[in-house]
């Protein structure tokens, strides 16, 4: 084998590096990604031979692909995931742990000849932009073909990148993925390899991700959660910026002020919606810079810059619609986006859940089978996804191309609460804001295996993410809070689209309606609304929310708003629990802030 066949490289260590894992896992081939349209359309090509896609329409979906998955390989797999710090106290008791000797030594038999009879692609990638004051390099290592062709829509990837690393001879992160399906010789293969062992291991002071076994995003997209949050996260602890889990919308006020927002909502939870409103309001525009993850640096005027550091979307198909969403429903149409686990019409077209008011009369789920609406069970799976570049996003804004990132002035925190949670609260300080991201709760979803609907804690929306103790990670944001000027810091708020009646219906319309809660934020911060104050922070006055041409009136309203003192007395022992299990890594300031809560629910 040769491994400069296809390319190779003049990065001394990195060469070192790819011929390594080849020995290791050695594969029939190896081919350096150049990330070039011919090439993408060979890989497409191949991934159609396989078996692995399915061209869509070329009229309705241009240069587009359906994949069905294996189904048991649909969505992230948290207890699977690892942090490998040297030390167990850095993982914290939100991740798993193992020490990284043991891992390795646990994970290299699996990789040992992983890649026969199949190719290993070598991707350089950047996550952020190249001409960014430090780009973030990385190399994922591949058997996958489909991780190729999604890696190429979702990261700036290809030769631009590997010129680059090779003149600065750069640090990179190094991703090594396999789908753990060697494939003996002459043996047929199939359209969704992967192994019922997985393992997505991250090793912090390394900067490695070694991922097995899985072809989902999540999991094997290397550039997202793996690097972009938690080894990202582990980087920003110690030079004093954050990798979040966070939206980031621009909004431009009929005044023609323009506030950028940042939002964290754990998975499958309203982000992609949010970063894509269409807004309800006369005057108010809205524009997408991210929709899933943020990267925050301090800007040398005390403000806080975010920047989002891919390059497409990887986002929830079901419940995406012409009604909800249409401009994801635009972006997609423009074709060059793979859509996995949704289903087929017989015209050569894709449809799941919530896209159309109506069910077309007959379909082929994601599992290959004949479907009408009458079948009892759905199209597409819960956690189908549409993969799509983000130039297609007919509302990117022009900032999306600055390095510098834009600057933000509000944080929202929110998640899945049928009850408890009001529809928008302003914490009174960072202080109380970090609080109330660190209690964040959701109902669990199917972005990530194991039971749905379950509430659990999710802290700032990154309890699957934070590559580190998440004590010290709630501590690294009370600590950036008292480092800088508080009065330039983001105002943070939490919010619940989700609260439901005694009928279980919505309180809140949600998605386009959302706008008029963006409203009163940016009033507050403008300082043109005033706000009751309750325990768990300023609250709107029901008739302060604009309701121009909704069709609620100001009771209704009042309801998705309330506080209720009754239920977050409830919540005060659900969150004593939870930061118990933060022994001493827990900042003294959060249960200061607990104990705070609880008086004040007393008084
Ligand atoms: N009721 C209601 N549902 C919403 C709203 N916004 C989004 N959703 C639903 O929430 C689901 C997931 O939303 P996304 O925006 O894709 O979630 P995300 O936070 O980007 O998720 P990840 O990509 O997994 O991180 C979809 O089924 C949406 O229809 C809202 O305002 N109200
Ligand atoms: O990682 C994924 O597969 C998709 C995603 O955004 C999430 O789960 O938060
Ligand atoms: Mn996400």
């Amino acid at each position: 084998m040769d491994s400069t066949a296809h390319g190779g490289t003049t990065h001394t260590e990195l060469d070192a590096w790819v011929r390594e894992v080849a020995a290791l896992t050695r594969p029939d081939r190896v081919v350096w990604v150049t990330g070039s349209d011919e090439e993408s359309g060979q890989i497409n090509e191949t991934l159609v031979a396989s078996g692995t896609f399915t061209r869509l329409d070329d009229a309705t979906k241009p240069n587009s692909f359906h994949a069905a998955s294996d189904p048991e390989d649909v969505a992230r797999v948290e207890d699977r995931t690892y942090i490998c710090s040297v030390r167990e106290e850095d993982a914290g008791h939100t991740n798993n742990w193992m020490a990284p000797e043991e891992m390795k030594a646990t994970l290299t038999p699996l990789f040992d000849g992983a890649m026969a009879g199949r190719t290993m692609y070598v991707i350089p990638f950047v996550m952020g932009h190249l001409d960014a004051e430090q780009p973030m390099f990385g190399i994922e290592i591949t058997d996958s073909a489909y991780v190729v062709a999604s890696m190429r829509i979702m990261a700036r990837i290809g030769d631009p990148v590997l010129a680059r690393m090779e003149e600065l001879q750069a640090d990179y992160v190094k991703g090594l993925h396999s789908v753990g399906a060697p494939l003996a010789e002459g043996a047929q293969d199939v359209a969704w390899p992967c192994n019922t062992t997985k393992y997505i291991v991250h090793f912090p002071e390394e900067r490695a991700i070694w991922s097995y076994g899985s072809g989902y995003g999540g999991n094997a997209l290397l550039g997202k959660k793996c690097y972009a949050l938690r080894i990202a996260s582990a980087i920003a602890r110690d030079e004093g910026w954050m990798a979040e889990h966070m939206l980031i919308l621009k909004l431009t006020s009929p005044q023609g002020e323009v506030h950028y927002v940042a939002a964290a909502f754990p998975s499958a939870c309203g982000k992609t919606n949010l970063a894509m409103l269409q807004t309800t309001l006369e005057g108010w525009t809205a524009e997408t810079v991210g929709d899933d993850i943020a990267w925050m640096r301090f800007g040398e005027d005390g403000r806080l810059y975010a920047v989002n550091p891919e390059f497409g979307l990887f986002g929830v198909a079901p419940g995406t619609g012409w009604g909800t969403n249409p401009t994801a429903m635009h972006t997609v149409e423009q074709g060059n986006s793979i859509f996995t686990n949704v289903a087929r019409t017989p015209d050569g077209d894709v449809w799941w859940e919530g896209m159309t008011d109506e069910a077309p009369a007959q379909l082929t789920d994601w599992l290959g089978n004949d479907w009408t609406p009458d079948s009892g069970r759905p199209a597409a799976h819960p956690n189908s996804r549409f993969c799509t570049p983000i130039e297609q996003v007919p509302t990117l804004a022009p900032e999306y191309a600055d390095p510098r990132g834009v600057p933000i002035s509000a944080i929202l925190f929110g998640g899945r609460r049928k009850t408890t949670v009001p529809l928008v609260t302003q914490a009174r300080d960072w202080q109380q804001g970090t609080f109330l991201g660190a209690t964040l709760s959701s109902e669990t979803t199917a972005a990530a295996t194991g039971a749905v609907g379950v509430v659990r804690r999710d802290p700032m929306a990154m309890l699957p993410f934070i590559g580190y103790n998440a004590g010290d990670y709630l501590g690294h944001w009370l600590t950036l809070g008292k480092q800088h000027d508080e009065s330039k810091m983001p105002q943070i708020f939490l919010v619940n689209w989700f609260r439901r009646d005694a009928d279980g219906g919505f309180l809140w319309p949600g998605f386009g309606e959302n706008t008029r809660v963006l409203k009163w934020v940016i009033d507050r911060i403008e300082g043109r609304v005033s706000a009751t104050e309750t325990p768990i922070g300023f609250q709107p006055d029901p008739a302060d929310i604009d309701t121009t041409g909704l069709d609620m009136d100001e009771e209704q309203v009042a309801a998705a708003l309330a506080f209720d003192a009754e239920e977050w007395r409830a919540e005060v022992p659900m969150i004593q629990e939870w930061f118990a299990k933060f022994g001493d890594s827990l900042p003294a300031q959060l249960s200061d802030e607990l104990d705070t809560l609880s008086q004040r629910l007393d008084a």
